[in-house]
């Protein structure tokens, strides 16, 4: 049994406002418990999803070489290959662990060009042009129309969002129209050699920014867990096909945590389990790079002050994005 609820989502595609609002109520009463949701409905292609897992293994499988030769250059972030065991996710919370033993390749949206907030230096590595391998041919493509998949699902949830929370149903549209998501295949390769004491696949964390949405591999959750109240994990398990939803810091602190940014991991496979990669899918939402987070109306109550300081969503995100990447101390 998976703690987290099953939410069907295809009443914010129509006009049935009872509908849309019993929609809202429970995306509320989830994103209050635990932060996390599994989403049915959502209207992604099965075969879409299958084209690209095929996609992204056909590009983990090369030549690490090849592979690196889309590492982005220095001023670019979020696009390309990221080797494995160079990145940290228990560093965002300040604790520090072996490296996760995973690697990723990154997008971001096709428009990216460089000339997005040319005015705002810190924002530019954000929305730098996407870097495609020479193969396999059909990543690219395959990516794309993903990528604009998510873009439709993840403004359709931010309006579900907007509805649990009480608000006009386009309150985020204008916070997210020059937003800087990322679209990961996260790859966390087949073992043969032990993890180091403390290592992870996935490190325990908090999403940054404002919703993930996440395709677990195709054999189900494997080893995906969520951190409950009182401290110990819990496995998701979602049905084949269903997405798991979550939100990030950055909508925690929009709702002055009326919601919570649950703590969640990936943990190690055991015995043969380590035989076999893993690969999920996670789309990284956040939110335009100048959009302010400050507690949404209706959110504060009367007498009491906001939880958090408002912050650019964009700032917010470059310190933690950062923290995860710091090169390991030496001493
Ligand atoms: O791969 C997964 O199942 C989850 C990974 C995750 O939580 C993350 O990358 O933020
Ligand atoms: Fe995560």
């Amino acid at each position: 049994m998976s703690a987290v609820p099953v939410i069907d989502l295809s009443p914010i595609r129509g006009t049935d406002a009872a509908a849309i609002t019993a929609l809202g109520r429970k995306v509320d009463a989830a994103c209050r418990e635990i932060g996390f949701l599994i989403v049915e409905g959502h209207g992604v292609s099965p075969d879409l999803i299958a084209e690209v897992r095929r996609e992204s293994h056909a590009f983990f499988d090369l030549p690490e070489a090849e592979k690196l030769a889309v590492r982005p250059p220095p001023g670019t972030m979020l696009r390309g290959y990221t080797p494995p065991e160079t990145n940290t996710l228990a560093r965002s919370r300040g604790v520090e662990t072996p490296p996760d033993m995973r690697s990723l390749f990154s997008m971001g949206r096709p428009e990216a060009d460089g000339t997005q907030y040319a005015d705002i230096p810190e924002a530019r590595p954000f929305y730098q042009p996407n870097l495609w391998p020479g193969r396999p041919a059909g990543l690219r493509p395959a990516f794309t129309a993903y990528f604009r998949e998510m873009e439709r699902l993840s403004t359709e949830i931010m309006r579900a969002f907007a509805v649990g929370l009480g608000l006009p149903v386009g309150f985020f549209d204008d916070k997210i129209d020059n937003h800087f998501a990322a679209l990961h295949a996260l790859h966390y390769g087949a073992r043969t050699t032990p993890a180091a004491p403390g290592q992870l696949r996935a490190g325990a964390h908090s999403d940054f920014g404002s919703l993930t949405i996440l395709m677990p591999p195709a054999e189900g959750g494997m080893g995906l867990e969520v951190q409950r109240p009182d401290g110990s994990f819990a496995p998701v398990e979602p049905p084949p096909g269903a997405y798991v939803i979550n939100i990030g810091d950055l909508m925690q602190q929009w709702t002055n945590e009326r919601w919570v940014s649950t703590v969640h991991r990936v943990v190690n496979p055991e015995g043969e389990g380590w035989a076999k990669p893993r690969l999920s899918l996670g789309f990284f939402c956040h939110p335009n790079y100048d959009a302010p987070v400050e507690a949404l109306p209706g959110t504060v109550p009367a007498g009491e002050a906001p939880r958090h300081a408002p912050v650019l969503a964009g700032v917010y995100m470059n310190q933690k994005i950062s923290a995860v990447r710091r090169p390991v101390a030496t001493s």
